[in-house]
């Protein structure tokens, strides 16, 4: 029988380091559609890389020891070669189209996902599966709907029958690959942890394209799964890393050893795991584990994640339901006090990095509003709140820390 395949959007961290090799773990072709013509050569030159696992383990530590596994089929296309896009999705063995390339680029790929199912329709393709795999809440809901606004009507009515498109929660620590060696371009390292969770009732399950893959969750319940993640695992690590970057320290692990940074995260994810407990009926002593095993992947000495990569784009992570903010929107619905919340959503305010437009930005609404204003700007508590005063006072505090 010929091979099933995938299409996926993104070859870079996540796209390399966890979706595609589950993919091919599932026995899936994997096509890799990207803009970076140097990967995509790569992926149609060797077909083949390694993934290196960067288990935290003290014993893995002391011995620098690491587990490794190859991936292979798989192959690359460019997403701006459209042809090639069209041809990929045409093809009946595609069952699933997955995506990771940050969320403000969903809008980009939008319209050759359209242009992919206009072809598809137009030779008859089955079913397919399109699961976004960003960090945000309704990501897939967000991309489709980017994608529909692409099609005629009777594209979109074969695409209701024929495509579904569910959300998911994705879980697994991928820096930027280093230390491989030039020869070793598409190599990546990541951690052992991982959990991809998604939206069951959002799957057209037919035949062949029948989900879940190895490694996936399917639920009925994604809602709790996505807070969960994003108010945990994201919220800690970008607190963690404004203030490491406040601090000076480079890397996730250093910000996090940091017993005064430590002292923060740690209230912050406790705040919001009141909230978490009361809004998804989650068992405290669970989640309290939870915690302790996030903050454990902070420490991971091997990943040497770097602080600016986690507190990129410090605008889209202040969002009213992203990491920072939908906590502490959270957590105002059952009365629960926020301070170190708070200070993480202060520390954003002081990422003050040049090559980040968002942090530019950012820093631009400080310069002219004052931080009050550009506090209720941002996150609409208005100036006079609790909630503005707390996030202004903990500004002032902070500030301290880098001038230090
Ligand atoms: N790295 C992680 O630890 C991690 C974990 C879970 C979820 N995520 C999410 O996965 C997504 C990707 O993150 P990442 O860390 O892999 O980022 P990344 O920058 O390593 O990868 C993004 C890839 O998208 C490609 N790209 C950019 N514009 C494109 C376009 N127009 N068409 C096709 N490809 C394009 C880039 O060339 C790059 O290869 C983000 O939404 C992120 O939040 C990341
Ligand atoms: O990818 P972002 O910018 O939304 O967030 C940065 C990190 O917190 C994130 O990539 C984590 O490493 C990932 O979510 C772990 O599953």
């Amino acid at each position: 029988m010929p091979q099933k395949k995938a299409i996926h959007f993104g070859a870079g961290n996540i796209g390399r380091g966890f979706i595609g090799p589950l993919l091919v773990q599932s026995g899936y072709h994997v096509v890799f559609a990207d803009v970076d013509s140097h990967i995509i050569d790569e992926l149609n030159t060797k077909h083949a890389y390694e993934v290196h696992i960067l288990d935290n383990g003290t014993d893995a530590v002391k011995e620098k020891k690491e587990r490794r596994e190859s991936v292979g089929e798989v192959s690359g296309i460019l997403t701006t070669h459209m042809d090639d896009v069209i041809k990929e999705f045409e093809d009946p063995h595609v069952q699933i189209v997955t995506t990771a390339v940050g969320p403000p680029v969903l809008e980009k790929i939008a319209p050759a996902i359209a242009k992919g199912l206009q072809g598809r329709r137009s030779t008859s393709g089955g079913v397919l599966n399109v699961i976004a795999c960003e960090n945000m809440v309704n990501q897939t809901k967000t991309l489709k709907d980017l994608v529909t606004r692409h099609l005629e009507s009777e594209d979109r009515a074969w695409a209701e029958e024929h495509v579904g498109w569910a959300d998911c929660s994705v879980d697994r620590i991928v820096p930027p690959a280093q230390g491989f060696g030039e020869s070793h371009p598409l190599d990546v390292g990541v951690e052992d942890f991982y959990e991809w969770v998604v939206d069951e009732d959002a799957l057209k399950q037919d035949g062949e394209a029948r989900l879940p893959l190895t490694g996936m969750k399917l639920t009925k319940d994604l809602e709790g799964y996505i807070h969960r993640k994003l108010f945990t695992l994201n919220c800690g690590h970008a607190i963690t890393a404004y203030l490491g970057y406040l601090k000076g320290y480079k890397t996730v692990d250093q910000a996090i050893k940091d017993a005064q940074i430590r002292d923060i995260v740690k209230g912050a994810l406790e705040e919001s795991g009141y909230a978490l407990v009361k809004k998804h009926g989650f068992k405290q002593e669970e989640h309290e584990q939870y915690i302790q095993k996030t903050l454990a992947r902070f420490e991971n000495p091997n990943l040497k994640d770097d602080v600016s990569r986690v507190g990129r784009q410090p605008l889209r992570k202040l969002g009213r339901g992203d990491r920072l903010l939908g906590p502490v929107y959270l957590a105002k619905e059952y009365g629960i006090p926020v301070p170190d919340l708070l200070r993480g959503v202060a520390a954003a305010f002081l990422y003050d990095v040049k090559d980040d437009p968002q942090s530019v930005e950012l820093q631009e609404k400080v310069k002219v509003k004052g931080v009050g204003g550009a506090v209720e700007e941002v996150t609409e508590f208005e100036v006079g709140s609790g909630e503005n005063e707390t996030v202004v006072k903990s500004y002032e505090e902070l500030k301290k820390w880098k001038a230090a």
